[in-house]
């Protein structure tokens, strides 16, 4: 099972649009005006012409837009920047998120998903959402990871352990419990769900990213890593025995580490990944160290998607100051991954 093998047949990305009235419009459409200096693999965007358009008169980028199906995208995107149209239209108010477009912008992510899942694109690269008024919308799903992880068990009947990994030029990081409050962490944090993101991860590197022998280290939970059980338990009960369990299957795992002390340069030549048991203790080092080209990649799915690691900065769209670079990062990884990925 694996939608995005590109072989000799180098396909478009598809380009979910995100929300309209944040930063996806900016970033996408800068982007494209700079495909031939930054040497971007073509993509095409699920979007609305008339929303991208508005968008680029106010950036004032000089962007010919044209209307164009997945086929015909690739040999296109020189000249223009290809649009798929959704069903749903999109409206534009910059800087806010309209309730009436939560339709349109899961159209777009379903519709990624659906071209590559059909061989027309070679992956999904997805422009930021705003989660909460999907959430009004009745969107069940805490984030993209989660949905995607649905769209691909609606499409292939399995279930997939979606794995969100942050990954910077200095530092891939992943956290083992995603989108949950911090109160419910502890609960939730199991073996199991250490052991399988674990795997997930092992597979990925070595399949999409050519890593032959992934370096995986895992974080504990409390400071200390517990302190040997003196400031919480779940680092022995939990944590410990999982690391153990990796290490028996042959993947080359260890830790648990504490986590204020596992991201300084020394300490990071000695992974490749880091697994961390809560989303700010990954995705705080991340940013830090590599917020303007930092990549959300989704690992364990199907098919590659991968993302800016930013969200929809309200406070930036149609300002034109908002940077492109985590988004060409994310355009560059998709297709990388893309030519360098083998059978799983
Ligand atoms: N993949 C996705 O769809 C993601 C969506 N989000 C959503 O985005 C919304 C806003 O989240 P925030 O926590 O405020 O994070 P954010 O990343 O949108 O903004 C955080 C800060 O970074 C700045 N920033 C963001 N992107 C930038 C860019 N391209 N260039 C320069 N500066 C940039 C913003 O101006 C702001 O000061 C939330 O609804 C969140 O759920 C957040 C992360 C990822
Ligand atoms: N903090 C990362 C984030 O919210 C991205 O989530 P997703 O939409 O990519 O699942």
């Amino acid at each position: 099972m694996n939608a995005t093998t590109q072989g000799e047949n180098p396909k478009p990305l598809a380009v979910s649009c995100g929300e309209p009235g944040g930063v996806g419009p900016d970033v996408l459409l800068t982007a494209w005006t700079m495909r031939q200096e930054s040497h971007l693999p073509p993509f095409y965007v699920l979007g609305d012409i008339a929303q991208l358009s508005a968008r680029a008169k106010i950036l004032q980028l000089d962007v010919q837009i044209q209307e164009t199906t997945p086929q015909s995208a690739l040999s296109q995107f020189s000249s223009v920047l290809p649009v798929v149209p959704l069903s749903n239209a999109l409206s534009e108010q910059v800087g806010f998120a309209l309730p009436g477009n939560a339709t349109g912008v899961i159209e777009a992510i379903e519709r990624a998903v659906d071209d590559c899942i059909n061989g027309l694109a070679g992956g999904v690269v997805t422009a930021p959402i705003s989660k909460k008024p999907l959430y009004d919308a009745g969107f069940k799903h805490p984030g993209h990871t989660e949905f995607l992880a649905e769209l691909a068990h609606k499409h292939y009947g399995q279930t997939c352990l979606p794995v969100m990994m942050i990954a910077g030029p200095a530092l891939r990081t992943i956290p083992v419990t995603i989108h949950i409050p911090l109160r419910e962490v502890p609960e939730a944090l199991t073996q199991e769900m250490i052991i399988e993101t674990a795997i997930a991860t092992d597979i990925d590197l070595k399949a999409r990213f050519k890593i032959a022998e992934p370096r995986l280290a895992i974080s504990g939970l409390n400071p200390h890593a517990g302190e040997n059980g003196a400031m919480g338990r779940e680092d022995l009960e939990i944590v410990e025995p999982a690391v153990k369990k990796l290490i028996a299957r042959g993947i080359n795992a260890f830790g648990p580490l504490p986590a204020d002390t596992m991201f300084h340069a020394a300490a990071r030549a000695n992974y490749d990944v880091a697994l961390c048991m809560y989303h700010d203790q990954a995705l705080i080092p991340a940013k830090a160290l590599g917020f303007d080209d930092a990549v959300n990649v989704t690992l364990g799915l199907p098919f590659i998607r991968t993302s800016p690691d930013h969200g929809t900065a309200f406070d930036l769209a149609g300002t034109g100051n908002a940077k492109p670079d985590s988004f060409i990062a994310a355009l560059k990884m998709a297709a990388h991954m893309a030519a360098s990925s083998h059978e799983r």
